[in-house]
């Protein structure tokens, strides 16, 4: 952090909601000097089997949050980042959020959570679903194979697939799982824009999130014919996202009294368009020019990358007009599972005496490429891209009585670095440029981890230079609806922060992998296109019997009572 800034200066905050917690940032506008933060972790944490009041277990997959959880990271991270800084909060001259997606909730139409109405507070369906709620892939199929049945013509913006995480699927998900909530439910609404909203008391809907994770295309949602078709009581779906819809950057509104009286900044400073912790981190490591793919990673990896001309890529996530910066088109590619895969090892799979990130990377950054005779399909948490299949999983293969903790880890690392090629080379295929790499997030600490990846992908890697790129990224965006700089560009600039081509790739650790991803590609499209379906076959056998076994559990609970 660098020292408190000078008379006249002015700020931003940005705040960035994750997945576990928040954190907020305080930014001098003139250079985006970061100069106080502070996280706040979410009481309720993910809600992945018991509701916080009690109602029905979670079946697998599921994946929930609390909103109050994010109220309270602008009720406690934003005073205290201001306090941190030690500015003069009437200096601060706007708020701008990221927030994780499709991470969205049902409310009544005056934006009130439809699990904070008490009736329904032990219904599942009632609660913010998490952009990692997996349960509504068999929606997702089924919107998928009508979409192309009809030739509907947004299918191919998608990459031919709408995923189990996005709004559609889940909004189908809710309708076919709990009607009675679907209907109580005016609006359905990204927690991106929710937050705005209790910002500043106006309901708007970023171009972003719409674009990306709704199917809001060249200005119009899927007809009510197509999703009559789909259920005949889903026609009205789109009438519950509908709204003012906001390019990024732009002011949604002036920050309120009682959001004022939360986060201790004055009443009426701007309040940006809602934005994704992905998407706001492209301006925040002057990555906005045509052809720097940026990948943030953390828990999963999110890509995107600005292009000149549309195009239909494969297997992307979307691709979608102004979706990262207003005067392009914006790609958007993902893996579901990056760190985490890494995180599972570490803690339920490596013995206690090397169980540390650490400790693991040193021993395997110690052997040659390919000296531990394995490859690995990183699904562990399915497949974003280029599959779009959240029922995938992991699968190691080579493993011997000579395997190493260290050998199946560095397989893991190198397995997202393969997942990565994969997306890269689909771009490139359809007409995209990927020159360079541009790396934020929290993995960016692992050497190791960020030069396999300049070897596995053959380009030079750039380091954001700020570990908070994503809160970095709403508070530059806020500095634009403030008014304080004219285009994203122009803030991006003065405000953003890159160190270029840290990591250049090695030839010979380059022709090594070559040989290494061809297995991984003939392995991923064996498993992932078809040929062999047994990983969809063991996640309907584990559905059926954890099915068999809460019903059990249920029937021994009722015989006890
Ligand atoms: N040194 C490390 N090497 C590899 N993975 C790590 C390391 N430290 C943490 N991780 C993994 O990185 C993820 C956390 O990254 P972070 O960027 O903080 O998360 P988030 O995506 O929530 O912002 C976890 O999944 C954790 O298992
Ligand atoms: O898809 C996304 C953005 O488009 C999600 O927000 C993202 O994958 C979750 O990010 P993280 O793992 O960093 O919390």
């Amino acid at each position: 952090m660098s020292g408190v800034g000078e008379v006249g200066d002015r700020y931003v905050v940005g705040v960035d909601y994750g997945t576990l917690s928040g954190r907020a940032l305080v930014v001098r506008v003139r250079d985006g000097a970061e100069l106080g933060t502070a996280v706040h972790e979410y009481r309720n944490a993910v809600i992945e089997s018991a509701l916080p009041d009690g109602g029905p277990s979670l079946p697998p997959d599921w994946a929930l949050q609390d909103p109050q959880d994010y109220r309270d990271v602008l009720r406690h991270a934003v005073p205290a980042a201001v306090a941190a800084a030690g500015v003069d909060p009437r200096d601060v001259v706007g708020i701008g959020i990221d927030f994780t997606a499709c991470t969205i909730l049902p409310t009544l139409a005056d934006g009130t959570p439809l699990c904070e109405v008490p009736e329904l507070r032990q219904r599942p369906h009632a609660w913010v679903k998490l952009w990692k709620h997996h349960a509504a892939q068999p929606h997702a199929d089924r919107i998928n194979a009508l979409a192309h049945e009809r030739g509907e013509p947004w299918i191919g913006r998608y990459g031919g697939k709408i995923s189990a995480e996005w709004q559609f699927a889940k909004g189908l998900q809710l309708l076919e799982e709990d009607p009675e909530v679907y209907r109580r439910a005016d609006r359905f609404i990204e927690a991106a824009d929710w937050i705005v909203w209790q910002l500043c008391g106006i309901e708007t809907r970023n171009v972003c999130t719409a674009g990306y994770k709704g199917i809001m295309q060249d200005g119009k949602y899927p007809s009510t014919d197509y999703l009559t078709a789909l259920n005949p009581d889903f026609g009205d779906f789109v009438t519950k996202l509908d709204g003012p819809l906001m390019p990024l950057a732009d002011k949604a509104g002036e920050l309120t009294a009682a959001a004022a009286a939360w986060t201790g900044l004055p009443q009426g400073i701007a309040v940006a368009v809602g934005n994704v912790d992905a998407h706001v981190t492209a301006a925040s490591a002057q990555a906005l020019a045509p052809g720097r793919l940026v990948a943030i990673m953390g828990t999963s990896t999110c890509h995107v990358v600005n292009g000149a001309q549309p195009a239909e890529v494969a297997g992307m996530c979307g691709v979608v007009e102004g979706g990262i910066s207003a005067g392009a088109w914006g790609y958007e590619a993902g893996q579901s599972g990056v760190g985490d895969i890494f995180g599972w090892f570490v803690k339920h799979a490596a013995p206690a005496e090397v169980a540390s990130h650490e400790r693991l990377t040193e021993l395997a950054a110690a052997q040659p490429v390919g000296a531990h005779g394995l490859v690995a399909l990183d699904w562990w948490n399915g497949n974003r891209s280029l599959l779009v299949n959240h029922d995938l999983s992991g699968m190691i293969v080579g493993l011997t009585l000579a395997t190493r903790p260290e050998d199946v880890y560095r397989a893991l690392l190198e397995a997202t670095a393969y997942g990565t090629r994969m997306i890269i080379e689909a771009f490139v295929e359809a007409g995209v440029p990927v020159n360079d790499l541009v790396i934020a997030g929290g993995l960016t600490s692992n050497t190791l981890l960020m030069q396999i990846y300049a070897d596995v992908t053959n380009r030079p890697l750039s380091i954001i230079g700020s570990a908070q790129g994503p809160a970095l990224g709403s508070a530059i965006h806020a500095a634009v609806a403030a008014g304080e700089y004219s285009s994203i560009h122009e803030a991006s600039q003065a405000m953003g922060r890159i160190s270029e081509a840290v990591y250049r790739p090695d030839p010979d650790r380059v022709r090594a992998y070559d040989a290494l991803y061809a297995e991984y590609r003939t392995l991923h499209d064996h498993f992932g296109r078809g040929t062999n379906d047994v990983m969809l076959r063991l996640r309907a056998i584990r559905n059926a019997a954890a099915g068999s076994a809460a019903s059990t559990n249920e029937t021994a609970s009722e015989e006890v009572a």
